[in-house]
């Protein structure tokens, strides 16, 4: 019976988490409730059919905002043996489908971190077990559903699986990314992840190709547009502020001192990209102009959160951008919205085909 769907996310957006599993599970009929403590970094939504973690998992994960990883897992165990704590863990995972692969993780929290150790020196032993158990296969299956083993503490442990090809791939939800040296800020890594989650790789060359037009609107000192740069796009940055130096020395950047809210692009482009921190409602009345008047072709832009009602913020500019697709009959476009790993206080939203 695997009724429980655990969900990894951002320390401090437990709530927002919790509200949207709720809604998630209303939307498909399932009932339940959500068990979620403040800045733990993860959420358990209970739900009362049996297995109804799993009808949940049919949905697509990508359409998830908050949740960086969903296993359908099975009850807490907890008071582990500290002299064997393998055994326990390989027992109750034979209840589970045979998986291709193993994660073993914890909360991104400072709690979760000093557990590191812990899950370094059992992750050898455990996946000997597990694959002696035939719990695991022999070799790496991707095309398996996933096992992940929670630990929470050096106790007690979720274990449970999330389904291939409608998860994160990565490890804990969070994917590594290396902080390119000539990169201007620090702030690129949100651009290149927002790239890694909403466009599949195989598309790059399509959708990210080397002749492309971009506006990077709030673009200084330049770490957005290093990336459209990078895949050899000319961009027109938009920032009353100094841009690297570096960055204009590549001739394929223009810097518009303007207001971007008020710039208008000459000619329609591939790309609008919009890091400005303002109220998300702003934001997305003006990223709506732009899909209304055809001035982009796709967009990436970051939604800074409110303190309060952030869940409330996102579902409203959802319902602002669905309505600027609709009036731009853009039929073939989605929305997707997401937590990045390197967000903050934001969220990151694509549109695009
Ligand atoms: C978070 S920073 C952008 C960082 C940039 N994406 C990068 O990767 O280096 C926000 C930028 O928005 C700019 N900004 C704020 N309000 C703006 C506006 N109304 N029009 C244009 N730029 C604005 C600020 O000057 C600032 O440089």
């Amino acid at each position: 019976m695997l009724n429980q769907l655990l969900l990894y996310c951002r320390s401090g957006f437990e709530n927002e988490c919790a509200a949207e599993a709720m809604a998630k599970a209303e939307a498909v009929g399932l009932a339940g409730f959500v068990k979620a403590k403040p800045r733990q970094g993860w959420v358990l939504l209970n739900l009362y059919q049996p297995d109804g973690a799993l009808l949940l998992q049919q949905q697509p994960f990508k359409q998830w905002i908050f949740a960086r990883q969903w296993v359908a897992c099975l009850p807490l165990l907890n008071q582990l043996p500290v002299t064997d704590r393998v055994t326990p863990i390989v027992e109750a995972v034979k209840q589970l489908p045979q998986c291709g692969i193993v994660q073993i993780e914890m909360p991104d929290t400072n709690d979760g971190k000093s557990l590191q150790s812990l899950t370094r020196k059992i992750t050898s032993p455990l996946i000997q077990a597990l694959k002696k158990a035939s719990c695991l296969t022999a070799k790496d299956n991707l095309k398996m559903p996933t096992l992940h083993v929670f630990f929470i503490s050096g106790t007690s442990v979720l274990v449970g699986i999330s389904p291939a090809n409608n998860h994160s791939p990565w490890r804990m939800g969070i994917p590594r990314l290396k902080l390119p040296k000539q990169a201007p800020s620090r702030a690129t890594l949100k651009l290149e992840e927002a790239w890694h989650t909403f466009i599949p790789k195989a598309k790059w060359d399509q959708q990210l190709a080397a002749d492309m037009t971009a506006v990077d609107l709030g673009a200084a000192p330049g770490g957005w547009t290093w990336q459209l740069v990078r895949r050899g796009m000319r961009v027109y940055a938009i920032d009353n502020g100094p841009m690297a130096e570096d960055i204009m020395a590549t001739g394929l950047v223009e810097h518009v001192r303007a207001d971007g809210f008020t710039y208008q692009p000459k000619q329609v482009v591939d790309w609008l990209v919009c890091d400005i921190v303002d109220k998300p409602a702003r934001v997305t009345a003006m990223i709506a102009q732009w899909l209304i008047n055809g001035w982009c072709k796709a967009t990436v832009f970051n939604l800074k959160l409110p303190m309060k009602q952030r869940w409330q913020a996102v579902v409203n500019a959802k319902t602002v951008l669905t309505e600027a697709l609709h009036q731009a009959n853009l039929k073939r476009h989605q929305i997707q919205i997401r937590q990045l790993y390197h967000d903050r206080e934001e969220v990151t939203v694509y549109i695009g085909p």
